[in-house]
């Protein structure tokens, strides 16, 4: 679902180019203004101690940059950088293959880090205490343990789902940095730099309509300026104004706070069959046919942020921006509707 949507902060397969718009120094980073100060303070502590920086787990939605800060955490440490991601570390085996190539000081970045499985996880914990891998080579009787020193390296985790991070994994990052949806004005930016980038003109107002319709993710951001550039070349008068952006975004469906098909028909869908709330997800999921886990990764952090839904303990409410953005009236609440009306009484 979310690998087809234009505004789905998921990669794409057309996002390709997102390489060369990619940040690379912490100076090009727009944006996390809190995260980027305390992270270079940080650097700068390890650099001048020469020693490894403390392990740093990324936190927050797709597409807001956790990828780039960890090559930029790297970069700017002057270390190499190792990737691989939560999956992808099948047996204890391929996380030892990897702990034990990494060199003094190295960036090891383990994407979608809620994802290891149990077995991986408890070899982990030593190796970033301690850096010490015990492992057991052998079965039965044969079998014995071994322990073997590590380099002192950085493990720097991302993850879209805290929640999902056992306690004690949790606990061993003592860097952790939570990552925060973008600032139309720090969007600006970043489609600005973009623009330049790809060597195509764009106005302020230009800049200011792409921005403020994506979602406050940069990934998107820089997915809408791709698509607004085709039609400023085809369609247009070969610059990015407001009109042309406008024109554009309407064109591929995006709405002027930056939703698209799939937000509005998640927040119709509760407005139309569950009188705007309250309703749990399983009965959201089933109703709109996507899976729960995309709908809370992907779907709800932007809604929730913009103030159109809220997380209940009784389930997901509509509040009443999000009925003036669908353009319905606000229904009136059940406890009101069932309340013995005054004139009934006499
Ligand atoms: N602060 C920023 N300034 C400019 N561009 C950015 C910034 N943050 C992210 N980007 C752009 O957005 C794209 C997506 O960022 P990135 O891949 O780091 O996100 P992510 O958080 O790792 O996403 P995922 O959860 O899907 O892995 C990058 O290719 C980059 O071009
Ligand atoms: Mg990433």
């Amino acid at each position: 679902m979310s690998e087809s949507r234009l505004v789905g902060a998921a990669a794409r397969p057309d996002d390709d180019d997102e390489r060369t718009l990619r940040p690379k120094v912490l100076a090009d980073f727009v944006g996390q203004a809190q995260a980027r100060a305390n992270l270079s303070v940080f650097i700068e502590a390890a650099r001048a101690r020469k020693e490894a920086l403390d392990h740093v787990l990324f936190v927050g939605p797709p597409g807001l940059g956790k990828t780039t800060l960890a090559q930029i955490v790297a970069r700017e440490l002057g270390v190499n950088f190792r990737a691989t991601s939560g999956p992808v570390i099948a047996k204890a085996g391929d996380l030892a293959a990897l702990l034990t190539n990494l060199e003094e000081r190295d960036v090891l970045f383990i994407d979608e880090i809620h994802r290891l499985s149990p077995a991986v996880e408890e070899i982990l914990y030593p190796a970033m205490e301690d850096f010490q891998l015990d492992l057991i080579i052998g079965e039965g009787p044969a079998a014995r343990s071994v322990r073997i020193e590590l380099s002192k390296f950085t493990l720097v985790g991302a993850t879209t789902r805290l929640g999902l991070l056992t306690t004690p994994l949790r606990d061993r990052f003592g860097i952790p940095v939570r990552l925060q949806f973008y600032t139309v004005p720090e969007l600006e930016h970043i489609v600005s730099r973009g623009a330049r980038l790809m060597g195509i003109g764009m106005t302020a107002d230009g800049a200011h309509e792409i921005a403020r319709r994506s979602r406050g993710t940069p990934r998107i951001a820089s997915r809408l300026l791709r698509r607004v550039r085709d039609f400023a070349l085809v369609e247009g008068p070969g610059e990015i104004d407001r009109a042309v952006a406008d024109k554009a975004l309407i064109r591929l469906e995006v709405d002027a706070m930056g939703l698209d098909q799939l937000d509005r028909r998640y927040l119709s869908t509760i407005a139309a069959s569950f009188g705007g709330g309250p309703v749990g997800i399983e009965t959201i999921a089933a109703a709109i046919a996507e899976p729960r886990d995309a709908i809370e990764e992907i779907v709800e952090p932007y809604l929730i942020q913009q103030g159109l839904v809220q997380r209940t303990p009784r389930g997901r409410i509509l509040t009443p921006h999000a009925f003036a953005h669908l353009g319905l009236a606000v229904p009136i609440a059940p406890s009101v509707v069932q309340m013995p009306l005054f004139e009934e009484d006499q």
